[in-house]
């Protein structure tokens, strides 16, 4: 019976597996193998959440293979009632369904997963050469093995042991062929592993390293979770407050998924601050927007607080960072398919997590400050401290600069703060955008120039008439920087904000008002562009229309900045209940209709827009060359001839 369902199965496990091995960067990632030991890891940390697995051991062997053994309840054994074969080698051999947003009814619809992670223990078993399996349960030993992915050694009892003593035990054998190199990163294993043990409570997580002479064992408990975790990180540095804990999770409202939540560790010492931050139990190396979303809290309630308690000096204003650089923190938050950013995916760019992390904590924290008097006072008073040491600082600066400086532009809405190592201005397209731009601004650090229409193409005039043009006239006013080149001694302190970026429509006029706009920079002010000083903001891809939603819910219009937030918009709108197809899609076209709001969520606050910085790669007589090309008045009949030949190429943006 055993022989037969292995034949069949067999055949069918080859085809079902096919897919993986083709494409396996699909499913994995391939750089190494330690993806796919993680797949096994996640199943063992379920079995410990869910409460039954209370040891975790993963073991590197010398081979290069990875065992993971848990004490949990054991994967089934028996047979399947559709695939007709053991539980455990469907586990192995069925590519896992996934579906994170259509998983059935309201309790186990969301799956809080992270990128990559959650495609299945099918395909650590697909590109393993070979995987073993043996499970404790019911009082008997069971074990099968798999090579490429097929059956080898069919499910079989291999001996009884105690009916308490329960759990699966996996090793596996990745294969070379599909991984860039052949071995799992220790490192990441390593901090992985701790941050689960940190995350479960009560739970025993061990690595052991086989070595030539023996074995290297490293073990983490924390009974007591992250506070713990948060004593052990900041060791000797005293903090100068009890540390505040917590965790807090949603039970489901318009703008957050049931079950999505928070749970954190803070603690303001009197060296440097830092910490490490979790999406989903992954680690999120590179920080992003959860992180963000903390800053953001624990400024505003210690300003107000400092505020309330009549803390503050005058002339003297709290800035986030005065509140942030001195605070150790561990930050754990569990959400919706989380989307990540950077190049090796370690960074948090879902927007709703800023406001996740300000809904879970704000309360919880005022309370706690206004509970705790005499610590909150002394962490709002370090603040202040840095506070008045960093406008010290600034006003050195502005001493400086204030010889001679020239009457501001009208229509130029500055920025309160003049220290330009955090100062930005908008160059917006048009005065509506303007407009929005202005109000939805950080008055603190944001200035905003609004741009008449078409500027003029500056490719072929000298340098000495250039400030003729009013709107150029204006923007050099506002920047302090005279036309220059690049040879030009200039003192960049005079610069009055340290980043300038290009703000305007992703339709054919916006792009010709960048193109402009750069143009002008890179003629005339090309020290802005090799000193990192220029940017273009990134405003969202997608608009979404989404209908009015019975009583309360009145028509709204939602952005997405690409492809990813779009997709996961789309899961929550589903997730909301509102009818697949009810609402529309369309490119983003103007700056001019969105709110202020939106427009600050989506393309002005720095914590979750997107900036590129502009650059001159190293072959500057190329670039010059290309503008020549593309700007200069001879060169007509060239840019026709491109037009024509490579029109084509162009992906048209309708
Ligand atoms: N160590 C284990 N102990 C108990 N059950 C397990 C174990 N490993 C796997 N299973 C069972 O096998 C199922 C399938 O596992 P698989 O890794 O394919 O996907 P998943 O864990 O359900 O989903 P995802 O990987 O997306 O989180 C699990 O849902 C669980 O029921």
């Amino acid at each position: 019976m055993a022989k037969q369902n292995y034949d069949e199965s067999s055949i069918r496990v080859l085809r079902k597996l096919e897919p993986i091995q083709l494409r396996p960067g699909m499913y994995t990632r391939t750089n190494d193998p330690t993806h796919i030991v993680v797949e096994a890891i996640d199943n063992a940390v379920d079995e410990a959440m869910a409460g039954y697995a209370r040891n975790i051991e993963v073991t590197l062997h010398r081979d290069a293979s990875v065992s993971v053994r848990d004490d949990g309840r054991g994967i089934p054994t028996g047979i399947h009632p559709e695939e007709k074969v053991p539980t455990v080698q469907v586990v192995f051999t069925v590519i896992h369904s996934g579906g994170k947003f259509a998983k059935g009814d309201a309790d186990s619809s969301y799956k809080f997963t992270g990128g990559l992670h959650g495609v299945g223990v099918s395909v650590t078993n697909a590109l393993s050469s070979r995987l073993e399996v043996e499970v404790r349960r019911a009082g008997k030993l069971q074990r099968m093995s798999f090579a490429e992915g097929e059956v080898i050694e069919p499910l079989s009892i291999t001996g009884n042991c105690a009916a308490k003593d329960t759990g699966t035990a996996i090793r596996i054998w990745p294969n070379p062929k599909y991984f860039d190199s052949p071995s799992v990163s220790r490192s990441e294993l390593e901090h992985l592993l701790r941050a689960k043990a940190m995350l479960l409570p009560g739970v025993r997580v061990t690595l052991n390293i086989e070595t030539a002479s023996g074995q290297d064992v490293k073990e983490w408990h924390f009974e007591r979770g992250m506070a713990q975790y948060l004593d052990q990180m900041i060791a000797e540095d005293e903090p100068i407050a009890p540390a505040f804990c917590g965790e807090r999770y949603l039970t489901g409202n318009d703008s957050f998924a049931s079950g999505e939540g928070v749970q954190w560790a803070l603690a303001w010492v009197s060296g440097s601050g830092g910490g490490e931050s979790y999406v989903n139990l992954i680690p999120t190396l590179g920080g992003g927007t959860h992180e963000a979303g903390l800053r953001d809290t624990v400024f505003n309630s210690v300003r107000i607080f400092a505020e309330q308690h009549g803390l503050m000096q005058r002339n003297v204003k709290l800035a986030a960072d005065d509140v942030w650089a001195r605070l150790r923190f561990v930050l754990a938050v569990r959400m919706v398919d989380p989307s990540f950013a950077g190049q090796t995916k370690e960074k948090l760019s879902s927007r709703e997590a800023v406001k996740l992390v300000g809904a879970a904590i704000k309360d919880t924290f005022d309370l706690w400050l206004n509970e705790h008097v005499a610590e909150a006072t002394r962490i709002a008073e370090q603040a202040i401290r840095l506070a008045v040491a960093r406008t010290r600082s600034s006003k050195a600066v502005e001493r400086r600069k204030s010889s001679g400086v020239a009457v501001l532009p009208g229509k130029l809405s500055d920025a309160e703060s003049s220290d330009n190592r955090i100062t930005e201005l908008f160059l917006v397209e048009g005065d509506s955008a303007g407009g929005s731009a202005k109000a939805g601004r950080d008055k603190e650090i944001q200035a905003v120039l609004p741009l008449r229409g078409k500027g003029m193409n500056s490719w072929e005039v000298e340098r000495s008439q250039i400030l003729a043009n009013q709107e150029i006239h204006n923007i050099a006013v506002s920047l302090a920087i005279d036309p220059h080149t690049l040879d030009s001694a200039l003192d960049m302190n005079e610069l009055r904000y340290g980043k300038v970026i290009i703000l305007a429509d992703a339709d054919d006029d916006g792009e010709h008002i960048k193109a402009l706009l750069l143009t002008l920079f890179f003629r005339h002010f090309p020290q802005l562009i090799t000193h990192g000083h220029i940017y273009i903001a990134q405003p969202p891809l997608f608009r979404v229309d989404v209908p009015a939603q019975g009583k309360g819910k009145p028509p709204r219009k939602l952005y997405a900045l690409d492809e990813a937030e779009l997709t996961v918009l789309e899961a929550r709108l589903r997730q909301e209940g509102v009818r697949e197809g009810a609402w529309q899609v369309s490119r983003f076209k103007g700056l001019g209709e969105m709110d202020a709001i939106q427009l600050w969520e989506t393309t002005l606050c720095p914590d979750t827009r997107r900036l590129v910085r502009v650059e001159v790669g190293d072959d500057l007589h190329g670039t010059i060359g290309m503008f020549d090309n593309l700007m200069g008045k001879a060169n007509a009949a060239y840019r026709k001839e491109q037009i024509s030949a490579h029109g084509n190429e162009v992906e048209a943006d309708i």
